[in-house]
């Protein structure tokens, strides 16, 4: 059986280190590290999400504060909401929930993020500061994978790794952070040819696709490190269960170690998000 990666438990080390800046912030700066959270719709996964992150943030000793539109919101109604979390000065931090619904710009929206609040680091300054090796605020779901895929591997240099998907939010800032750590990446996506032989050579594998349990244990080389970045909800007889894009109970019989779903990626990626925004928070100070 494969080593398992506990996201839970390290996402609350992580938590821990959070917590710990946000005090020295309020004793030494006088301020309160806050991320404001904005939800547009009422898709019930996202409100879970937002959900957990507002429980966290508190947990950690940050202010949040959460701003709930109606699907039906005008663009030019969420682009005032943004303008003025931009300008408030207790606001170091601002996620808008993905995906907005579909008559929305997405990119028009992430733009007028102000750079040094996006702790989402979607915006194009910050994803053009990861592509040329000078990241600040670094996507928080690729980040947390980093974090661990060090505890398994803590020299990642000259390891194959495939990360297998291609998207602004996850697969290409990814990408980026394992090139910087002196990997060698392939980036496989649905044109990919012979994508199973490709990840079967892969010393790492980062499934991040968006297809329940998609990538089975034909895929993957005996001791191979797998990180799954897929939460799928999926009905089995009749109730909701989360999955993977890895077939976990295949895959960790022949991974070296895996992370797991719920408990892998997801917990680590909220701790990374209020990480980024105690960073965003010290750096507003000067
Ligand atoms: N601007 C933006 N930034 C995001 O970071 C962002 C987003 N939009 N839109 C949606 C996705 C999804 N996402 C998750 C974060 C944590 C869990 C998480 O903690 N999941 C738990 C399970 C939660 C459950 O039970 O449903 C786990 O994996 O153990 C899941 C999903 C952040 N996203």
């Amino acid at each position: 059986m494969a080593h398992l990666i506990d996201g839970k438990q390290l996402s609350d080390q992580v938590l821990q280190e959070v917590a710990s800046e946000v005090e020295l912030l309020k004793g030494e700066h006088d301020i309160v590290p806050t991320l404001a959270v904005v939800l547009v719709g009422e898709d019930p996964a996202s409100q879970v999400y937002v959900r957990n992150k507002v429980k966290r943030a508190t947990e950690a000793g940050m202010g949040s504060i959460e701003h709930r539109l109606d699907a039906e919101t005008s663009q030019a109604t969420l682009s005032e909401l943004i303008d003025h979390l931009n300008s408030d000065p207790k606001v170091h931090g601002i996620l808008v929930q993905l995906p907005l619904p579909s008559h929305f710009n997405e990119d028009m929206v992430i733009a007028s993020i102000h750079p040094a609040k996006d702790v989402d680091g979607f915006h194009p300054l910050n994803v053009g500061a990861l592509a040329s090796g000078q990241p600040s605020l670094v996507p928080c779901t690729p980040q947390g994978c980093m974090i661990m895929l060090h505890q398994v591997h803590p020299d990642l240099s000259g390891k194959n790794v495939v990360v297998v998907g291609r998207s602004n939010i996850v697969g290409k800032p990814m990408a980026a952070l394992l090139l910087q750590a002196n990997c060698t990446v392939t980036i496989a996506h649905s044109r990919t040819k012979n994508i199973e032989s490709l990840c079967r050579n892969a010393d790492i594998v980062v499934a991040a696709v968006g297809r329940a349990e998609f990538i089975n244990a034909d895929w993957i080389k005996p001791g191979a490190t797998v990180i799954d970045v897929g939460i799928n909800a999926i009905d089995l007889d009749g109730k909701r269960k989360l999955v993977g894009d890895v077939d976990f109970e295949s895959v960790a019989r022949v991974a070296g170690a895996i992370t797991p779903v719920p408990g892998g990626v997801g917990p680590m990626t909220i701790a990374c998000l209020l990480l980024n925004t105690t960073r965003a928070a010290r750096r507003q100070l000067a």
